[in-house]
């Protein structure tokens, strides 16, 4: 056991936090990878050997649980922390002066988003407060004022406090997104795609970047229809996420159960978001995810941040390998209308409640 209590990493991890007592169901495994190999980290530099090797390790995941725990990955724990600091100070801000920065209007995904009021008889929205950022630099690809353009080009909101969020931000969206590209190659790599096969759907991206509070609940919430963040695929392409310490949250759904996602601190969890599902015609599945009520998880809050990869917006997803058998036909759809149609259901609850 290591001080955050978990069992200390090893190659494959295994937890089973099934409740359901069905024993039947197969093993989910989610690998802890060491990706230096392929990422330039280690000593030994990046080899065509050693690529391939962590190509097909890291697709093996996926393909199992659509989940991998990367370490070796090559980006500074020191951004990770001021990362952190940076937005905890931001969240520890008064709600007025947070709400500054609020979204300006419920389809653009910018800026600050409060802890829902669950005070009424609502369905569980997400129990958490969230600071989103995109793209860094102006994309000149929708005229002003378009409904493309507000959804997709909206200008970032920055807090004036702390004065120093900004720039570490940018560090680290900067981080994820050459760290997210690489990914990407040894995807294409790992599923016998052209190394390059995703460089010309990301060039004018719409990656999103996302700090993650979910604050202490007072009393008892074990039983809690309540979750922290409710179950959901994710979106994109591939997800980054990062985790400071784990209290015990986030599971993923896999073989007809739930299972814990090995923490490992300074680790990176990637997983599958839809657009990669359907490139892959299945192959790599956008599993379930969800944010429990940990006992500790519920007494200390959690934090956790997010980088979720969105391509062009005008990128058309459909099949490039053949389609997994029992899987959807997976009829084409339009980067930025699919995600654009599923994000304002995960952000807005009245939308979300809709669906
Ligand atoms: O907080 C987490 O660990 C996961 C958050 C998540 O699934 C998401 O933001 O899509
Ligand atoms: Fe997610």
């Amino acid at each position: 056991m290591d001080d955050s209590g978990l069992p200390a990493p090893s190659a494959i991890f295994i937890e089973d936090r099934s409740t359901d007592g069905d024993t039947s169901a197969g093993v989910a495994t989610v690998t802890v990878l060491d990706v230096a190999a392929a990422i330039g980290t280690g000593s030994a530099g990046v080899s065509a050997a050693g690529e391939a090797a962590v190509a097909e390790r890291l697709v093996a995941s996926f393909r199992h649980t659509g989940f991998a725990v990367i370490t070796g990955h090559g980006v500074d724990l020191g951004l990770f922390e001021r990362f952190c600091a940076e937005s905890a100070a931001f969240f520890a801000l008064p709600l007025a002066e947070k709400l500054e920065v609020g979204f300006p209007a419920p389809e653009v995904i910018r800026g600050y988003e409060p802890v829902p009021d669950d005070s009424g008889p609502v369905r569980a929205p997400n129990m958490m407060e969230s600071l989103l950022i995109n793209q860094l630099e102006p994309v000149d690809d929708y005229p002003d004022g378009s409904a493309q353009a507000r959804l997709w080009r909206w200008p970032n909101l920055w807090p004036s406090r702390p004065a120093s969020l900004r720039g570490v931000w940018e560090d680290y969206y900067r981080a994820m997104t050459a760290l997210g590209d690489r990914l990407l190659e040894l995807v294409a790599l790992g599923v016998g795609l052209p190394k390059d096969w995703f460089a010309d759907k990301f060039d004018r991206h719409f990656n999103n970047l996302a700090a993650n509070h979910y604050p202490p609940r007072a009393g008892s919430v074990s039983g809690s229809p309540m979750l922290r963040n409710r179950p959901h695929t994710d979106h994109g392409a591939l997800t980054l996420l990062y985790r400071p310490s784990e209290p015990g949250g986030l599971e993923v759904f896999a073989e007809g159960r739930w299972w814990q996602v090995p923490f490992v601190p300074g680790s990176l969890v990637i997983n599958i978001g839809d657009m990669l599902e359907r490139w892959t015609g299945g192959l790599l599945p956008a599993t379930p995810h969800r944010v429990v009520n940990s006992a500790d998880g519920a007494a200390t809050g959690r934090s956790s941040v997010a980088y979720f990869q969105q391509p062009n917006p005008d990128a058309l997803v459909a099949p490039a390998l053949p389609v997994v058998a029992g899987r959807p036909d997976y009829s084409p759809v339009i980067a930025g209308e699919h995600i654009s149609r599923k994000e304002l259901g995960y952000h807005t609850v009245s939308a979300a409640l809709d669906a």
